[in-house]
């Protein structure tokens, strides 16, 4: 703003100045006075014209202000104590796809995900207790029911005289968070079958480990390995051998419950893991035992596959399996994983397509298995 005084402080000065002359003064040569006139006109046209400049530029400054706020990358919202939208932005009407207009004095909780509710709602009430700024990250939902994810930095802003209001930014997060997933996808997860790699399953087993240590019950491991699976990949290429292998992830998870995992374990070996069988051994076994063999009958049906010239083709396919019982955290997973792997070289060696338990520590101090019958 310039520091030129305004038009009503001129004319104020004027009279005062008019208002201390003498009467000879102003008794001058009528031309003088005109000259003089003209001389503050111009001065008046020249403050005017500086006038006039300063509006133009603070309406051009506001204008610039408006398109940073309305098209900045993130919403910005105003909401009332009771969480009201008093204010938002156009990005942030777009990221909740609502017209603004629209928006007004509506409540933002309903455009947060059910689940979030009441993060949403603790973190609000936080807010209004606060002078710090608060960060949140929330599941949000757009008008056309999609989710997206965003950060909510809030600050509590409280002027004398008015109603405390929050000021919000909101920015979305969905890329960040889909990479984070993908990421853990990456990390726990066999890209071909989509079942947990041996990574998760070694977590799994600490759980599960532990878990049986509270219930005093037992659980199983089982090795699975497919038998003469490499013909196929040998005769028919590895996207065929790849379809099986997506197969046989697909009938083992169909003989388990919600509770158990199976995972690859890498090329044509998976493991299952079955939590919370009995508290009795024997009734342990008969479990584990019925679901091993579910699963070997599983496996063994025909596949029906299409090779790579697009020829649908049947194939057979068997697999062994050595099974271990655990209980009470008293052996290492390690050891577990190395028994169930040892059971199911026995099943091998004994002529494939079986099932096998590992036989618990003899008294000689022997390990050995013992087979079960085909
Ligand atoms: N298609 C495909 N093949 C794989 C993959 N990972 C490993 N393999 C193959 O799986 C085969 C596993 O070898 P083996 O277990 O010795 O083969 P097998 O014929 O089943 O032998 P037995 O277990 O003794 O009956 C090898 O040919 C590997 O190249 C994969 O992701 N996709």
């Amino acid at each position: 703003m310039s520091d030129q005084p305004n038009a009503e402080q001129l004319r104020r000065a004027a009279e005062a100045k008019l208002a201390r002359k003498p009467p000879a003064a102003i008794e001058m040569p009528l031309e003088t006075l005109l000259h003089e006139l003209q001389v503050h006109q111009i001065e008046l046209e020249m403050q005017n014209e500086n006038l006039r400049q300063s509006q133009f530029e603070l309406e051009k400054s506001r204008d610039r202000y408006m398109d940073f706020y309305d098209f900045a990358p993130v919403g910005y919202l105003t909401l009332s104590e009771s969480g009201l939208i008093l204010e938002i932005n156009l990005t942030g009407a777009g990221m909740l796809g609502v017209e603004r207009s629209k928006l007004r004095y509506r409540r933002l909780t309903p455009f947060v995900s059910t689940d979030y509710h009441d993060r949403w709602l603790r973190h609000f009430m936080t807010v209004l207790g606060s002078r710090e700024p608060q960060a949140c990250d929330l599941a949000m939902m757009h008008d056309n029911g999609s989710t997206f994810f965003a950060r909510m930095d809030c600050m509590r802003q409280h002027k004398a005289g008015s109603e405390p209001e929050v000021r919000v930014v909101m920015t979305d997060i969905t890329d960040r968070i889909r990479n984070e997933e993908e990421i853990r996808k990456l990390a726990f997860y066999d890209a071909l079958t989509q079942l947990p790699n041996r990574r998760l399953l070694n977590d799994r087993l600490d759980q599960a480990m532990a878990g049986s240590r509270r219930s005093l019950r037992f659980g199983a491991l089982m090795f699975i390995d497919l038998d003469n699976f490499k013909p196929l990949n040998d005769q028919y290429g590895h996207d065929t051998g790849d379809l099986l292998l997506i197969e046989v992830a697909r009938r083992i998870t169909r003989c388990l419950r919600e509770m158990d995992t199976v995972a690859r374990f890498g090329g044509d070996e998976f493991v299952v893991l079955l939590n919370e069988l009995d508290t009795g051994k024997e009734a342990s076994v008969t479990q584990a035992r019925h679901i091993a063999e579910k699963i070997r009958y599983a496996l063994a049906e025909p596949y029906k596959l299409k090779s790579h010239e697009k020829l649908e083709l049947e194939y057979h396919c068997s697999s062994s399996i050595g099974v271990v019982l655990f209980i009470n955290h008293e052996t290492r997973p390690d050891d577990i994983l190395k028994w169930a792997d040892m059971a199911m070289y026995q099943a091998k060696a004994a002529g494939r397509n079986r099932v096998i338990f590992f036989e618990q520590e003899k008294p000689s101090g022997l390990r050995t298995a013992s087979r079960e019958t085909p």
